[in-house]
């Protein structure tokens, strides 16, 4: 087990005195990636704020490797930290080049005067996110993916021990996210530096934290692995919603299923062949059963979330008579079968006699 890096000891955080969230302990593991999710105005930027000293804590403590944050100097806490927070320098005339090379100030003398070495660890930095092309243009000329990207760089020069980062792939396209984050995970795992961050993309979030924080009311901030947090019912309640769904299977966001309790289409398929079909009718809001699916199989997880009615069996049981049934009857009030395949196996056997009975009804429709 990793020794604890930060710690938030009943922290109070908010604005002019008035406090928005109270309470708050943690303690992250040096090398730990750490993401704060919540709604809109939760208050994760808040927080990061705080831990960067660029807000003033109201009550209660941070301690970074056994300091105090506010007994720290300046020059203590930049070689340590590095903050990337969404607001960005609005510099005059500096380049690319000059504001990464800012991350290395914390170690030159009073004029900021750069070695070779230094100079050396920029143009690295700019090489870790695929920038160097950008470090002779002016940093006001870049775009807001560029920047982000010219941003992270300057704290990679800075050698930290922890990083914290406010929504550090909002700007960038699918591409640079990818590659952020996996810089991001190599940081932790191979230099054991520290994340902290917030992202708004939550599929994201699930898949390179260790730990999830999720922030919303004035105490609750609640802690755990990817594992404990994203359920469905976890992140509906935290953010909320009413209009949708997020599938913590496949780390994905779904709509609304369709309105209404009485099914108009009869789905069969297995092994991901349901999957096309359930979104064209949820885009068309046409509510639909599904069925027979086994509960380990892969269309079983979208269809709970989607269709009105999902007729099941146990994994590797052959189909039940009652459930035959079930089915029978269920398909029976529907307009439209659509059978999308599904592959033969001794225990589905029945299945079959489910796609002839809706072709001797005339209702099959083959995909
Ligand atoms: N400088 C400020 N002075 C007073 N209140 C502020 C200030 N900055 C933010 N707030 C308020 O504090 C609350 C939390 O804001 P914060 O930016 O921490 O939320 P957030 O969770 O990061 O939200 P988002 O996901 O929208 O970025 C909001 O109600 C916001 O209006």
């Amino acid at each position: 087990m990793k020794e604890n890096y930060l710690a938030l000891e009943q922290l109070s955080v908010g604005y002019h005195n008035k406090s928005l969230i109270d309470d708050i302990c943690l303690n992250v593991r040096r090398g730990e990636i750490v993401t704060l999710i919540g709604p809109n105005g939760a208050g994760k930027s808040t927080i990061l704020k705080t831990i960067a000293r660029q807000l003033s804590m109201l009550r209660g403590d941070v301690v970074i490797d056994g300091s105090r944050l506010n007994e720290m100097t300046f020059r203590e806490l930049s070689t340590r930290m590095a903050v990337v927070l969404t607001d960005r320098p609005k510099p005059e005339l500096l380049t690319c080049h000059d504001i990464v090379a800012a991350g290395r100030y914390p170690y030159t003398g009073r004029l900021g005067i750069l070695t070779h070495e230094d100079e050396a660890k920029v143009d690295e930095a700019l090489e870790t996110v695929h920038a160097r092309e950008l470090g002779n243009r002016d940093f006001n000329a870049i775009s807001d993916g560029q920047k982000q990207r010219v941003m992270l760089a300057r704290a990679i020069c800075q050698e930290p021990e922890i990083i914290l980062l406010d929504e550090p792939t909002s700007f960038l396209d699918i591409r640079y996210k990818l590659e952020l984050l996996s810089i991001l995970r190599r940081m932790a795992k191979e230099k054991g530096i520290t994340i902290v961050m917030t992202l708004h993309e939550i599929d994201l979030a699930q898949k390179i934290s260790d730990r999830i924080v999720c922030v919303s009311g004035e105490h609750a901030v609640r802690a755990g692995t990817p594992e404990e947090i994203f359920h469905s019912e976890v992140i509906r309640e935290l953010y909320d919603i009413d209009n949708g769904f997020y599938d913590p299977v496949f780390g994905s966001i779904e709509l609304a299923r369709p309105e209404g309790n009485t099914p108009q289409v009869f789905v069969i398929s297995s092994g991901g062949t349901g999957i096309r079909i359930y979104r064209e009718l949820q885009q068309e809001n046409i509510p639909f059963a599904a069925g027979i699916l086994y509960e380990n199989d892969i269309d079983y997880q979208l269809a709970s979330l989607l269709a009105c009615k999902v007729i099941s069996e146990r994994p590797f049981a052959e189909i039940s008579p009652e459930t035959y049934e079930q089915a029978v009857g269920e398909m029976e009030q529907c307009q439209r079968v659509i059978y999308a395949g599904v592959p033969k196996g001794g225990i589905n056997a029945r299945l079959f006699d489910l796609v002839r009975l809706a072709a001797d009804k005339g209702i099959l429709e083959e995909v």
